[in-house]
C-alpha cells in the first residue's frame, strides 16, 4: 500500500468516527458557519504576487518541519506579509495539524484559508465551514468523476471556493467541470514524493483558462515563480520553504517583496 492509499484508509476511520462524535446539526451551530467566504481566486486574479503560504509542522516527505510556531502568529505574519491566502494543515497523524489550527488562524485572520485535509466526505466540507475554512481542496488522485462533481457542487452551494489538485493529465481531463474555481498541479508526487516543477510547466496548456492555475510545491525561489509565470499560473502554494524557518511570516514578507 502507499502512502496515499494509507492516508485515505485512516482518513475514512477517522472521519466515520468524527460523524458519530459532532453530529452536523452540531456543526450547524457554530458562530462561523453563515460568514460570507472571501473567495481565494479572486484574490489570486487581483494579485501580482499570487503566494499561498501553508501551515505545516510536519509531513510524510519531510518527518519534521517546524513544531515550534503558534498557528496564529504564523497567520498574521502571512496575512501582512500579503499573501493571498493560507493554507491550514489540519490532519493530524500524518501532518500534525487540527481543526483547532483552521479555527485559530480564523480568529487571527480576515484572508481566505483553505482547509488542506484528505477530502472525501460532505461532512467535512461542513466542518471546514464550522472551523472557518473559505476554501477546500479537493485531491483528483483519490477521489472518482463523479465523487469530485459531488463534493465539488456541495461546497459551492456553501459559498466556499474549490481547489481541484491534479499531478498528471488524465487526472485533470476527468477533473475538468464548471464546480471547481481553481486548478492546482501538484509538482510532487503524493506516491513517491519526487519533486518536479515541469509537472506544472507541462500540464499547464491543458488546462482551460476559466480556471485559476495554482503551482503547488517544491517551490522555494524566485526564479521558480518567475519561470512558471509563462505557463499561465497565477498562484503559487509554498509551505515547507516558509514553515522550516522561525518567522514563516517574516519569510514570507521578504519573499513577497522581492516577487513584486
Ligand atoms: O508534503 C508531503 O509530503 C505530502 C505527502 C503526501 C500527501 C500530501 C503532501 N503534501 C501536501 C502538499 O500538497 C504540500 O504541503 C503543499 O503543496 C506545500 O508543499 P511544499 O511547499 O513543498 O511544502
Amino acid at each position: 500500500m502507499n502512502i496515499l492509499d494509507k492516508i485515505i484508509a485512516d482518513k475514512r476511520k477517522e472521519v466515520a468516527l468524527r460523524k458519530q462524535l459532532i453530529p452536523v446539526s452540531q456543526l450547524e451551530q457554530s458562530v462561523l458557519f453563515d460568514r460570507k467566504s472571501p473567495s481565494l481566486a479572486q484574490a489570486l486574479r487581483d494579485s501580482d504576487t499570487g503566494i499561498i503560504a501553508e501551515h505545516k509542522r510536519r509531513s510524510p516527505s519531510k518527518q519534521v518541519i517546524n513544531h515550534n510556531l503558534n498557528v496564529q502568529d504564523v497567520a498574521t505574519g502571512y496575512e501582512s506579509a500579503g499573501a493571498c491566502g493560507m493554507s491550514v494543515l489540519t490532519d493530524g497523524k500524518y501532518f500534525g495539524g487540527s481543526l483547532d489550527d483552521l479555527l485559530l488562524a480564523r480568529a487571527s485572520s480576515s484572508f481566505p484559508l483553505l482547509r488542506k485535509e484528505f477530502m472525501i466526505d460532505e461532512y467535512q466540507i461542513l466542518e471546514a465551514k464550522a472551523y472557518g475554512a473559505d476554501v477546500i481542496l479537493l485531491i483528483a488522485a483519490v477521489l472518482s468523476q463523479s465523487e469530485i462533481k459531488s463534493l465539488s457542487e456541495f461546497a459551492k452551494t456553501q459559498g466556499m471556493d474549490v481547489l481541484l489538485e491534479v499531478h498528471n493529465l488524465e487526472e485533470l481531463q476527468k477533473s475538468i467541470m464548471p464546480s471547481l474555481d481553481m486548478l492546482g498541479v501538484n509538482n510532487r508526487n503524493l506516491k513517491t514524493f519526487e519533486v518536479s516543477l515541469d509537472i506544472s510547466k507541462t500540464l499547464s496548456e491543458e488546462i482551460p483558462d476559466e480556471f485559476v492555475k495554482v503551482s503547488e510545491s517544491g517551490i522555494s525561489t524566485i526564479e521558480a515563480i518567475k519561470e512558471l509565470r509563462p505557463f499561465g499560473y497565477q498562484g503559487f502554494l509554498i509551505g515547507e520553504n516558509f514553515m522550516k524557518t522561525d518567522n514563516p511570516g517574516r519569510s514570507a514578507e521578504a519573499f513577497i517583496k522581492e516577487l513584486k
